[in-house]
């Protein structure tokens, strides 16, 4: 079998940047050298199987072989248990047009609400992820993680990403959304497939203690940006802007009110909205141009 080795490039195949960066910070200790799917310019294949493992394979064999190294390909959603278990593997579909996730969100809760199951207990809800590590030759390796929990109404929260807001792990009080990334990470679904994968294709290389982060973090408001669907999620991302500014205001581009304004002001011609986009995430494209 092919092993992954200190050094080797890996393509992240995702086109989510809330999983890229989530699956680049997974992967940083073990020193391999990843680039998104999206930063190679691959195409998003059409997600045509019905399974997590169909989906995640397909993903990740085409990276593979567009780019001719190996890929790995993460296919995810949440399945909620008085529907069935919908929307399971087709998530990200509830989201659609725009990948607005208040509007996922707002269905989950409606469907939710014609079966009368907010009167009760809690609804119960996991998350699945099924990672596929693939070779430009053609061998797959599948690994799958599940974390499972309990809907709240409204969402709360807005860090990480998609339905983090709504989803209490088990055991915990708060939100994915409102939790902190390392407490999502502990114990999210991708940590634990990833755990699968790391025992199975990383067993040998030596994960090295976390990088102390120097520098503006622009990959992480980049995809906070990319990402958000909901006015909380808007103001998380200007709570992290304004931390960014106390951290590492030296190395912003604009120094004063009035130069930010006029960088503001430029941005927000230049944005060019898709019509289906979310207001708030507009916002937060406009306010991260105007920042960097
Ligand atoms: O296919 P790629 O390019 O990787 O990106 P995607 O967003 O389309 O990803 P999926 O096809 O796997 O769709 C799964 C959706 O389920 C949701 N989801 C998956 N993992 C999640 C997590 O950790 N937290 C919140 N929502 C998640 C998320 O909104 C995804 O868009
Ligand atoms: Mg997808």
């Amino acid at each position: 079998m092919t092993t992954l080795t200190f050094g080797t490039r890996l393509v992240v195949a995702s086109h989510n940047p809330g999983k890229v960066w989530e699956i680049k910070e997974l992967i940083a200790p073990f020193g391999l050298d990843a680039v998104s799917a999206g930063d190679l310019g691959l195409a998003e294949p059409e997600e045509t199987e019905t399974t997590f493992e169909g989906n995640a394979t397909l993903k990740a064999v085409a990276a593979a072989k567009a780019s001719g190294l190996p890929s790995l390909a993460d296919d995810s959603g949440i399945e909620v248990h008085a529907l069935d278990g919908a929307p399971g593997v087709y998530s990200a579909d509830w989201a659609m047009p725009g990948k607005d996730f208040g509007r996922a969100m707002q269905r989950v809760h409606d469907e939710l609400a014609e079966r009368g199951a907010w009167s009760g207990p809690a609804p119960t809800a996991n998350f699945i992820s099924v990672l596929c590590l693939a070779w430009p030759t053609g061998e797959t390796r599948l690994f799958r993680g599940r974390v499972d929990g309990t809907l709240v109404w409204p969402p709360r929260g807005g860090n990480g990403f998609g339905f983090d807001p709504m989803f209490v792990p088990e055991g915990a009080t708060e939100t994915f959304g409102e939790m902190e990334p390392a407490g999502k990470y502990a114990i999210s679904h991708r940590t634990r497939a990833f755990a699968a994968f790391k025992r199975d294709c990383l067993e040998g290389i030596a994960a090295e203690p976390a990088r102390p982060k120097s520098g503006r973090d622009l990959e992480g408001l980049e995809a906070a940006a990319r990402n958000l669907s909901t006015q909380a999620e808007l103001a998380r991302f200007i709570a992290s802007l304004r931390d960014d500014l106390a951290t590492n205001g030296a190395d912003w581009p604009v120094r004063d009110l009035t130069s930010f304004l006029g960088a503001l002001q430029q941005a927000a011609e230049k944005v060019d909205t898709p019509d289906a986009e979310p207001r708030w995430r507009t916002l937060a494209r406009a306010l991260l141009a105007a920042s960097r």
